[in-house]
């Protein structure tokens, strides 16, 4: 069976010739599952796509996309965590048990979405192999703890191919995947089901590539690894060069030497696609994909006109019957045998009848065809003939030279620690394909309900806590919450019986219940918010009643306006935007080891200073158990782009916007003049160390609070939290902060030149 999850033409025309022609005979199995380019298979399309592969009818079948484009690694990587959630809902107890894993509703409470996916569909190892797709490969990935975000797209209709046995089958597949999902009495069939999969997780040679190209460095635990978030960062040798040296041989791909014709070929097929001849072909083993007799190969002459190669080279009349005459020189296009892509003696023909352009014919065939297989896995290729060698060019001088056309061809290996993916580079070009950073923008599924008012500290502001407590109550039918200190007060005022309160000493839940938080004061009240919120933060939106207000975007006047919009936002269908401020996670360690409860989540900064000591400070610092350098100064600030413009910036650090993922490094007074502020990306983990040498002790202070005593052999460790604090912006997060550095810092705030 052939999965198809493109929703483009195939660049092809071979293939989709030889495809229709193989399906129309009944010797293949064409199921479209169309995912468009970019985007990543919704849910149903996955659990079609297990259900497809549980059924051993259907086997061996092929996935197949268009190269570099993800879908086909999204795919396989959600199938596994589909078999994986499945296994999990079977039988709960036992993978719970193996995994040390909380029951599923615990979960829910403890971890986020892709947390519940923690389970053993791999045997605890996390392990990354992926083929390119650019040959039509089978690819494989496991990017288990990737949620990846549904996206709704047109034409998400599963369609089953032409073939008689297969029609019908999707609606039956919905059902009896929902069966498979609900039913107790479905037990043995949720058993077949998850088994099935499980071998073909198993037959396409995941464990053993690992193996084979001594990948255990690249291999995971998953039980010795407590959050799947930490599981994410990349181990000490995940990222060896050896280990992926050791992956890549293991995979074979074919050359791309002929762009435009490219022939898609399983395992001993035999490729034939001619048009007034009858050619046979032989059926072999494995899928008979391309097993064609005849094809009517209509408008291809069009198309390959239109296609660079064959446009160059072929434009002199060819002999009907003819083997494809290489431009006048009469040789034949043959290949012969590739050691790696055992690819014996395939002959492209092309011929064309001398008197008319519309009788183009093409014949390609392929004998002994192995294709490659890695860990006796079936994999789809391309044919690629031999293509010219350069091109024709004219020089300014008027002498004809040939040019070289061809680049190097390279992949992109990326891995974040667990899964790895290989890709083509298109072309041999080097691009982005899209920014690593975007605004996001909050829309509400449901109205929120809980709102968590805070002010500044004291009896300040009272009267506008009244005004926006009352707001959204009467007016909007919200519920409101305030800290304990304001409760005392607001609650006796008449007319405010209405406002609830928690309890200051455990905040850990406070996340679950409330949905939106409105701070009222200066900067200083964010700070008090996301230290209130350890774990997950709800949307913060700020009004200024502070002095600078650097965070508060929003004018207090606006108020009902603002929390009008942002609460009714998604009705009008119209979100709000927001800032997803990156916090850094901070742990104290004493030789070495966690100091239990001393864990501080930070918006703004850690700071390791000299308290009141007279002595410079030294500090060791490291990325990673790697020493990058001994500090000699006041202290040292690692803070997030947020912090960024707070005391970093006095000690001479960057501004930086606070969508850029990064850490900053500024010290403070350091007593070398080579010593400038530098930023590291997110992805670091920072440690700062009290030496055994030094001459005093340190202090640690987290957002200017929470002071405390660092002795010798004491540390820090810091590293991006995996709970931002998001803002709700007034306009969006680039004209807010500039609005914010011109209004509180004076940026650039200069007399202007006058015209001469
Ligand atoms: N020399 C300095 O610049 C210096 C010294 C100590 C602390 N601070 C900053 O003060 C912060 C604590 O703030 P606080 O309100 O509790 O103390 P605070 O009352 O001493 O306020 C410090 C000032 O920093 C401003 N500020 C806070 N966060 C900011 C940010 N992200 N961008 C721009 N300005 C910001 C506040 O508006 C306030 O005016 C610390 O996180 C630290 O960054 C700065
Ligand atoms: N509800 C609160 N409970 C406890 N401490 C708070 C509370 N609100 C603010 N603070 C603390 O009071 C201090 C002053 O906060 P404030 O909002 O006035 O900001 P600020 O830092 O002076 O900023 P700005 O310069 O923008 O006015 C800060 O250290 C802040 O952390």
């Amino acid at each position: 069976m052939l999965v198809d999850l493109r929703t483009e033409q195939a660049e092809n025309p071979l293939f989709e010739l030889a495809l229709k022609n193989a399906v129309c005979l009944g010797k293949i199995k064409h199921v479209m599952i169309p995912v468009a380019v970019e985007t990543v298979p919704l849910m149903e399309q996955v659990e079609e796509f297990a259900r497809l592969v549980a059924d051993p009818e259907n086997h061996p079948l092929f996935l197949q996309s268009r190269g570099g484009l993800g879908r086909t690694s999204s795919m396989v990587s959600r199938w596994r965590e589909v078999i994986a959630r499945k296994e999990f809902e079977v039988k709960p107890e036992d993978t719970a048990k193996k995994n040390n894993l909380l029951p599923i509703k615990k979960m829910h409470n403890n971890l986020s979405a892709f947390d519940e996916y923690k389970t053993d569909a791999t045997e605890n190892k996390l392990c990354f192999v992926r083929e390119s797709s650019h040959h039509g490969c089978v690819d494989e990935s496991t990017s288990h703890t990737h949620t990846l975000p549904s996206r709704t797209t047109s034409g998400n209709v599963i369609r089953p191919g032409q073939s008689s046995h297969l029609k019908g089958s999707g609606s039956k597949v919905t059902d009896s995947f929902k069966g498979l999902v609900d039913g107790n009495n479905s037990r043995n069939k949720d058993q077949d089901f998850i088994q099935n999969n499980k071998l073909a997780l198993s037959n396409i040679g995941l464990e053993k590539d690992c193996e084979s190209c001594n990948l255990n460095a690249h291999v995971l635990k998953r039980s010795s690894v407590k959050s799947p978030f930490e599981a994410q960062r990349p181990g000490k040798d995940v990222l060896s060069k050896k280990g992926l040296i050791g992956l890549l041989k293991t995979k074979t791909v074919a050359p791309k030497c002929f762009d435009n014709i490219r022939v898609m070929k399983p395992k001993n097929a035999h490729i034939t696609a001619i048009v007034g001849e009858e050619s046979s072909s032989k059926t072999h083993s494995g899928v008979n994909l391309a097993a064609i007799n005849r094809a009517t190969v209509n408008g291809l002459s069009e198309q390959f006109e239109h296609n660079g190669w064959l446009t160059e080279h072929l434009q002199a009349p060819l002999n009907g019957g003819q083997k494809f005459k290489d431009n006048d020189k009469g040789d034949e296009i043959t290949k012969s045998s590739e050691k790696n892509n055992t690819c014996s003696q395939e002959h492209i023909s092309l011929r064309e009848d001398e008197n008319s352009d519309q009788q183009k014919v093409i014949q390609v065939s392929g004998k002994n065809w192995n294709g490659s297989l890695t860990g006796g896995k079936p994999d789809l290729y391309y044919e690629e003939p031999a293509s010219p060698k350069g091109d024709m060019c004219a020089s300014k001088t008027g002498v004809v030279r040939l040019q070289s056309r061809k680049k190097a061809e390279m992949y992109l290996v990326r891995t974040d620690g667990i899964s790895c993916t290989r890709e083509k580079v298109e072309d041999s070009t080097l691009a982005f394909t899209h920014p690593s950073t975007q605004q996001q923008m909050l829309m509400w599924k449901t109205k929120p309900k809980k709102i968590l008012l805070l002010k500044k500290l004291g009896d300040e502001l009272m009267d506008e806590m009244e005004q926006v407590a009352s707001f959204l109550y009467y007016d909007e039918q919200m519920e409101v919450m305030v800290e304990p200190e304001v409760h005392d007060q607001l609650a006796r005022r008449p007319g405010f019986g209405f406002v609830e309160t928690f309890y200051n000493q455990d905040t850990s839940k406070l996340h679950e219940s409330v949905d939106l938080v409105v701070c009222l004061g200066g900067d200083g009240v964010i700070l008090h918010a996301s230290n209130l919120f350890r774990t997950a933060v709800p949307p913060v939106v700020s009004f200024n009643l502070g002095s600078l207000g650097f965070l508060t975007a929003h004018p207090f006047q606006d108020f009902k306006q603002d929390l009008k919009r942002i609460i009714h936002g998604n009705t009008q269908n119209e979100g709000v935007y927001l800032t997803l401020r990156m916090r850094l996670l901070c742990e104290l360690l004493r030789n070495g080891h966690l100091i239990q409860g001393k864990i501080f989540e930070t918006l703004n900064e850690v700071v390791v200073d000299r308290g009141s000591s007279p002595y410079l400070s030294k500090i060791e610092c490291y990325e990673r158990n790697r020493l990058i350098t001994k500090v000699q100064a006041d202290g040292v600030i690692l803070a997030t782009p947020t912090g960024s413009t707070a005391y970093s910036t006095s000690a001479g650090g960057s501004m930086v916007h606070p969508n850029v993922p990064c850490i900053l490094f500024t010290p403070i007074c350091p007593h070398s003049l080579s010593f400038r502020p530098v930023i590291f990306p997110d992805s670091a983990i920072l440690e700062l160390k009290i030496p055994d040498d030094a001459r005093s002790n340190a202090w640690v202070s987290f957002d200017g609070k929470r002071r405390q005593q660092l002795s010798r052999g004491d540390s820090v460790r810091v590293r991006m939290s995996r709970h931002p604090l998001p803002t709700v912006n007034k306009s969006d997060q680039t004209d807010d902060w500039f609005r914010s550095l011109m209004r509180c810092l004076n940026w650039n705030a200069r007399l202007e030149q006058k015209a001469l």
